[in-house]
């Protein structure tokens, strides 16, 4: 099976081109493979770049452990500009269908006549908690979980939860520290609260305008960039009152810049996309 690797920011997925190629069988199983670290091309999941009857193209995303995703914010980029580059749609402006909808994007092409930076338009936050989903109660009447006082492992943190079309619970922090990310954020992920598993996004506010970010996913652990939880931040900053509605959120592989539009709830996110290498991937034999 041919692949090509490509990351956003750092968050580094396995790309397949189901326009040259047909679909793999099991996809969940091939992205636990390919994914793996060690034994595999290595990554934070699969990205299925498909044909689509209603956009340029469809992204079906697999985390790491085989889980599949509605939505895939670094990884949408990158499918934009795989579709660009490999002149599959050679249009600066592109809708990409995704588990979460049909989204529209916004090309940047460099001078070497490739694409380089990526806007997508992300569309409306979901607030309401049985939406998002999560049990932890609201905060407001209109449903919001907004900085809600709540305890994790014996500890104190205020919450605010968003749905990007995939569920977040970000947590704005001191520092977000090893203990807190790879010791706490496992635990959040599978807390009980939050019946679909959650990314938890560990956030020290710089500024009103400038945000350090650090993520874990449901799925895939620690990655180094994740675009869903970047906009759920900048939703979560302005609900908290932390955050205008314009940031640039430094995360561990790069930098997002995200604005939520007041007019129209919409989040835009703007960030790079980068391919690596393309090769063949032997699907091992089964005994
Ligand atoms: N890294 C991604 C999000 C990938 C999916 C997530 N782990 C989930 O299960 O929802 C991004 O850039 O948004």
């Amino acid at each position: 099976m041919k692949f090509t690797k490509m990351h956003g920011a750092g968050n580094d997925y396995v790309y397949v081109d189901c326009f040259s190629q047909s679909l793999p069988e099991n996809a969940p199983e091939l992205a636990r493979q390919m994914s793996h670290r060690h034994f595999g091309i290595g990554g934070d999941g699969l990205i299925l770049i498909r044909p689509s009857d209603v956009a340029d193209a469809r992204m079906q995303m697999f985390n790491a452990d085989g889980s599949e995703s509605e939505m895939c914010g670094n990884g949408i980029r990158c499918v934009a500009k795989y579709v660009f580059d490999h002149s599959i749609a050679a249009k600066e402006s592109l809708s990409i269908e995704t588990g979460a909808g049909v989204l529209k994007l916004r090309l940047q092409v460099g001078d070497d006549g490739r694409v380089d930076q990526v806007t997508v338009d992300m569309g409306q936050p979901i607030l309401e908690g049985p939406k998002i989903p999560t049990t932890i109660a609201a905060s407001s009447d209109d449903g919001h979980v907004v900085s809600v006082p709540t305890e994790f492992d014996g500890r104190q943190f205020e919450v605010t939860c968003v749905s990007m079309g995939n569920p977040h619970c970000v947590i704005f922090v001191d520092e977000a520290t090893d203990d807190l990310v790879l010791g706490l954020g496992p635990k959040i992920e599978t807390d009980p609260r939050f019946p679909n598993r959650v990314n938890v996004e560990f956030v020290e506010v710089i500024s009103p305008s400038e945000v350090r970010q650090r993520t874990w996913e449901r799925g895939s652990g620690e990655t180094w960039a994740c675009g869903t939880g970047a906009s759920a931040v900048c939703v979560a900053g302005v609900l908290a009152g932390r955050t205008e509605r314009r940031i640039l959120n430094h995360l561990l592989g790069g930098d997002l810049t995200l604005e939520w539009n007041a007019e129209n709830g919409h989040v835009l996110m703007t960030g790079p996309a980068s391919e690596v290498f393309s090769g063949e991937f032997h699907l091992p034999s089964r005994s």
